[in-house]
């Protein structure tokens, strides 16, 4: 209630040029009533603001929107509570949109970036030994296709991703079974004085894919590349 009278008065105050081109009904000003009706989970109720970081991705998959590839743009918002994506909250408001479906049996699909791609990248991809490589835009669309089944393991042995660009997928990978961390196997921390890059890259893995032993094929020399 509060965020929405601090909304109307920016709106009708006219200080924000952006704001007043966003139509009203697209708007929410009133509280989701579904959500306030919920007990508070007994998880959070000793949960203080401090807490609580939202990391925002307002638009994951850049460069494959400046080339009209929409399919691999997300919208990502990760809440982390002491220092965790969140996986409680994904699970219990259930808001996601997607046919999950069981991952092929008969062969190992990767799915890796198709933009930010160098030679530590494809040696981390050739000891995993695919049979198919999947290489698309955006973090939160890679974990999508982990979450429909379409590829086993998301792996990025890079620097590039930050903090927004993993803290929802994660969540939301973790809460349906499946994992994500660095490419040592080691979740991020998401709390609020952490570094934004993901400085030691992405192994992600769907539901029922052996994540211990995929992350233990990349060999030593690539895990050097990525310390602490
Ligand atoms: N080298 C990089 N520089 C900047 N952003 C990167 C880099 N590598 C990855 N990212 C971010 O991580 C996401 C996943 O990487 P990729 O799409 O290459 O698989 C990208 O969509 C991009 O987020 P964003 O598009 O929001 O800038
Ligand atoms: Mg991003």
């Amino acid at each position: 209630t509060r965020a929405g009278k601090i909304i109307k008065d920016v709106m009708s105050s006219g200080e924000l040029g952006v704001v007043q081109k966003v139509p009203s009904d697209w708007i929410v000003t009133e509280s989701d009533l579904e959500v306030l009706s919920s007990n508070c989970p007994p998880e959070y109720v000793e949960t203080k603001p401090e807490d609580i970081v939202v990391w925002v991705d307002p638009l994951d998959g850049t460069s494959e929107y400046t080339q009209g590839l929409l399919d691999h743009v997300t919208v990502l918002i990760g809440i982390a509570v002491n220092g965790r994506a969140d996986t409680m909250g994904s699970h219990r408001f259930r808001s996601w949109r997607f046919s999950a479906s069981r991952t092929p049996a008969d062969k190992f699909i990767v799915t890796t970036t198709r933009s930010h791609s160098d030679g530590i990248v494809v040696k981390a991809l050739e000891a995993l030994k695919p049979d198919e490589i999947v290489r698309v835009g955006g973090a939160g669309h890679k974990v999508l296709l982990l979450l429909e089944g379409r590829a086993h393991a998301y792996v990025f042995a890079s620097k590039g991703c930050k903090k927004w660009d993993t803290c929802a997928p994660e969540a939301i990978l973790e809460a349906l079974g499946g994992k994500l961390t660095d490419i040592h196997g080691n979740n991020y921390g998401y709390g609020k004085d952490v570094q934004y890059p993901d400085a030691q890259g992405i192994f992600a893995t769907a539901k029922g894919v052996d994540h211990a032993l995929l992350v233990s094929k990349i060999p030593q020399e690539l895990l050097d590349a990525f310390p602490y």
